[in-house]
């Protein structure tokens, strides 16, 4: 008897399309967990060391490469243009795509329009802190889907973090305003309190300091604690204390609480327009 823990099977080989922000950060944890040799079609990466393959162009993609998922992380107004170049790779291997709004519907429709009948599509939405093991990717599959590619898909993306499913396709505009795009509000109240820091009189390497580590220090104390983030806020706010005062201003009904449902809805807004 041993008390050892299985290891996850390796992670397959992969045809990445796209290795931009979100290709580049979920190839960084994949790399790290021993992706098995992939292609990776970009044309400005030259930075990736054997055992994978660079390729600048669709046009150079190899013949008999035989990839167990093919991810699709271009800018969704790329999708017509690259779609066509890998449709013979989607008749063999489901397709994940990371791409925001692109529906399923639609990216089997066009990959059979270019000669890929009944390619298998799953959808997924990451996040860049992918990039250090600590993503959020929550995926939707149809009922077309088997659960070996929805294991393959569950595998690939906890490697570089947590996996959600959803049952519903139309959540992930929802997803997408909220885990996708959300590291970047996380970094403007970064940019906010340094800024603020400055105002009050900070030095500008202390300003900065202070509010990098208070995020991300905050961050860590909520994942460790487990504990509500309401009631971290409130073991942070001394009554009639300098907390109050801030929050007073912040969570007014017109302040934060509106402006992050606005800000959420107009991304989850431009994630269903983003479809066609
Ligand atoms: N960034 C995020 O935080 C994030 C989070 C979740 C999901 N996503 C989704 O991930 C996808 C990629 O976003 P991103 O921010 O990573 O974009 P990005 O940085 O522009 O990465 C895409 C990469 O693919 C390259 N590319 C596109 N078409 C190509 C072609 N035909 N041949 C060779 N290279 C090609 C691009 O080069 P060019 O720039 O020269 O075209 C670029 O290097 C999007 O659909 C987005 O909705 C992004
Ligand atoms: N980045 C992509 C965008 O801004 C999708 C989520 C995060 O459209």
């Amino acid at each position: 008897m041993t008390d050892e823990k299985t290891p996850p099977a390796p992670l397959p080989p992969l045809l990445l399309v796209g290795c931009g922000q979100m290709g580049g950060a979920m190839l960084a944890g994949w790399q790290a967990d021993g992706l098995a040799p992939s292609v990776i079609l970009d044309r400005h990466r030259d930075d990736i060391p054997a055992p994978h393959t660079v390729v600048r162009q669709a046009a150079d993609l190899p013949d008999d490469f035989t990839p167990a998922l093919i991810v699709l992380a271009t800018k969704p107004q790329k999708a017509a243009d690259i779609l066509p170049s890998i449709a013979r790779f989607a008749r063999h291997a489901p397709v994940l795509s990371v791409m925001a709004g692109k529906t399923v519907g639609g990216l089997t429709a066009a990959l059979a329009a270019a000669g890929a009948p009944g390619a298998t599509v799953i959808r997924a939405m990451p996040n860049t802190p992918s990039a250090v093991g600590q993503g959020m990717t929550v995926c939707f599959a149809p009922p077309a889907a088997t659960e070996a590619d929805r294991a393959l898909c569950t595998r690939l993306l906890s490697a570089v973090g947590d996996v959600a499913w959803v049952a519903e396709e139309r959540q992930m505009d929802a997803v997408t305003a909220v885990s996708g795009s959300g590291p970047a509000y996380v970094f403007l109240l970064a940019e906010l309190m340094e800024q603020a820091g400055i105002a009050q009189g900070l030095p500008a390497g202390l300003a900065r300091q202070i509010a990098r580590r208070t995020v991300s220090g905050a961050g860590a104390l909520m994942e460790q604690s487990g504990l509500d983030a309401a009631e971290l806020r409130r073991r942070v706010t001394s009554p009639g204390g300098t907390t109050q005062k801030a929050l007073d201003v912040l969570m007014a009904p017109s302040a934060w609480p509106a402006e992050m449902e606005a800000a959420i809805a107009a991304a989850a807004h431009r994630a269903h327009e983003l479809a066609s």
